[in-house]
């Protein structure tokens, strides 16, 4: 918490000893016997209080009393009361022995919202990750496993490795098992030992030691594999399919009332995981991207009426192009899955391409590959079709966008154009991650293992404002995270590309008038509201 915000705890006179701290887990609420030690700051209010009954009120340094809400995690102590706990073998490890603040207290939380209004509430806290005191697992009696689901991402190798070191190494686990191919692989494969002699480069390399897969989650099987192997804590590495997936397990798990702590790690390359700050890999990605509109640039550069067209990931979210845009400052327009662009008359792509050439002699077009989905399908008649997850599996708008434009400019407007496609889709996500994303994957392989080992289960690790916490898995995958038009990032896109916001405007359809002053009809309130 802010060393500006005291914590106080008030004793309101029908709830005794009940700090203004409002818990959300339902969970929580039936762990009667669970206690922590509140209130630091005053020997007086340091009470052992029942989770269950807190309620603390937070007063600003300005003296003004305001509510926050922490939305807290479950425990495996939730649903087994009497589960033993041991002081943290971390101790005895000499690097954290000498720390000024070795343990994370039963208080520190993390503000989801850093920027607040000073009448506003104080909004959702979560639990600040990091070691604990007390531990719920003794070092022999651990076996762990580490799953790896979804897509690629650079740096998951580097959770893995991290994983298997921070067990071993804070806390002396060495028996760790890899399940492979995803979650199918509980019931359906063998697995592997995973010591620090076997991951111990694998950091080095893109995709998963341990391989991947889309489909295949069947939650009553994979916990009963669980419970046949005698695993008792589970990382399970994966975006937001995955970490619904993780959510299913912990609940059945905790329904079997097994102690076995379910950690998940949140990956995605189209950063479309919510309150998290940004998802490790994303920076890799867009650096590699920067590689690609680069190549496109030199082309076009060097030809007459050179059109680049650079296709990213991005399935609904299309913060690749965005920030690989805004970063390489080379690329005129970047159309993503959130931003509905339409083709032709006033205001559409065929015209800003056409007026860039005059401009500058070449264009350079980042399109995500979610954009344009509708339009695309609308296009080519095409049937929807989806993956082994049940994800839509998105039709190709690279291809069908550097045609549409060199057929526009070719035939219609009877120009020589030099078409230069690049699709490096696949080559920004299967690379390993860079210095930056290598630390911050350290840090969400052992928060998730600090959280494991206090006992915390059925959470998701990541950083919020900076800090990394334990966040409900159901915060996490209630919603997609998306580019928001409304936001100041797509206002600096557009500021630094000068492309058109391709934003319905009735005005528009008024002045419905080409380059060269010729109407084109073009039903701009269809077009316009066509999402993706
Ligand atoms: N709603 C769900 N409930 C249970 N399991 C799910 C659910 N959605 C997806 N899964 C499982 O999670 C795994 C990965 O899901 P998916 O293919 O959607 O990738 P993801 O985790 O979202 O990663 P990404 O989209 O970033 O590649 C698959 O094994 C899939 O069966
Ligand atoms: O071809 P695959 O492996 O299913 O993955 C493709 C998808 O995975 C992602 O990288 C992540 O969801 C998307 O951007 C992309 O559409
Ligand atoms: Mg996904």
């Amino acid at each position: 918490m802010d060393s500006s915000v005291s914590v106080h705890v008030s004793r309101p006179p029908s709830t005794p000893f009940l700090p203004s701290i409002r818990f959300h887990n339902r969970i929580a609420f039936r762990r009667r016997s669970v206690e922590f030690v509140l209130g630091r700051r005053s020997p007086s209010t340091s009470l052992k209080l029942r989770r269950t009954e807190v309620r603390a009120s937070c007063i600003s340094s300005r003296g003004r009393s305001e509510n926050f809400d922490l939305h807290d995690i479950p425990h495996l102590t939730d649903y087994i009361p009497d589960l033993p706990s041991y002081p943290s073998q971390l101790q005895n490890v000499p690097a954290y022995a000498i720390l000024k603040k070795q343990f994370i207290g039963p208080d520190d939380m993390v503000a989801k919202k850093i920027v607040v209004q000073g009448s506003g509430d104080r909004g959702i806290y979560y639990r600040r990750a990091g070691p604990r005191e007390r531990v719920y697992f003794k070092s022999d009696e651990v076996r762990a496993c580490i799953v790896t689901c979804g897509g690629l991402c650079p740096g998951i190798n580097t959770v893995i490795r991290e994983i298997v070191y921070g067990l071993n190494y804070m806390y002396g686990v060495d028996d760790i098992l890899g399940i492979q191919g995803g979650y199918r692989g509980f019931y359906s494969k063998n697995t592997i030992n995973l010591t620090p002699k076997v991951v111990n480069d694998i950091h080095k390399r893109g995709g998963t030691l341990l391989q991947t897969s889309r489909g295949g989650h069947d939650t009553q099987k994979i916990v009963d594999n669980i419970q046949d192997r005698m695993i008792n804590q589970v990382y399970i590495i994966g975006g937001d399919g995955t970490q619904r997936g993780a959510a299913l397990i912990a609940k059945e798990v905790e329904r079997r009332g097994l102690q076995v702590s379910v950690a998940g790690i949140p990956k995605t390359i189209d950063n479309d995981i919510v309150v998290i700050d940004k998802s490790f890999g994303f920076d890799t990605a867009v650096e590699e991207a920067q590689r690609a509109i680069n190549a496109a640039h030199v082309e076009v550069e060097s030809v007459e009426n050179g059109i680049g067209i650079v296709k990213l990931m991005g399935r609904y979210s299309g913060f690749i192009a965005v920030f690989a845009t805004l970063a390489s400052r080379d690329v005129d327009c970047c159309l993503i899955p959130e931003s509905p662009f339409y083709l032709e008359g006033h205001g559409g792509l065929f015209q800003f391409v056409e007026k860039r050439l005059k401009e500058h002699g070449h264009i350079v077009i980042v399109v995500a590959e979610g954009a344009g989905q509708d339009y695309v399908a609308q296009s080519m008649n095409a049937t929807v079709e989806k993956d082994a997850s049940g994800n839509k599996l998105l039709l190709d708008v690279g291809p069908w966008l550097s045609q549409q434009i060199k057929d526009h400019l070719t035939k219609v407007r009877k120009m020589t154009v030099n078409m230069k496609y690049i699709d490096p889709t696949y080559m920004v996500r299967a690379i390993p991650s860079n210095a930056s994303d290598n630390i911050y994957c350290t840090l969400l392989a052992h928060s998730a293992v600090h959280g494991a080992m206090a006992g915390f289960t059925g959470f998701t690790v990541g950083p919020v404002n900076n800090r990394h916490a334990y966040i409900p898995i159901s915060h996490v995958t209630e919603r997609t995270n998306t580019v928001k038009l409304t936001d100041r990032m797509w206002a600096r896109l557009l500021a630094s590309t000068n492309q058109p916001s391709f934003i319905h405007n009735d005005e528009l359809i008024k002045e419905d008038v080409d380059l060269n002053g010729a109407a084109d009809a073009v039903d701009y309130k269809k077009i316009g509201s066509t999402s993706t």
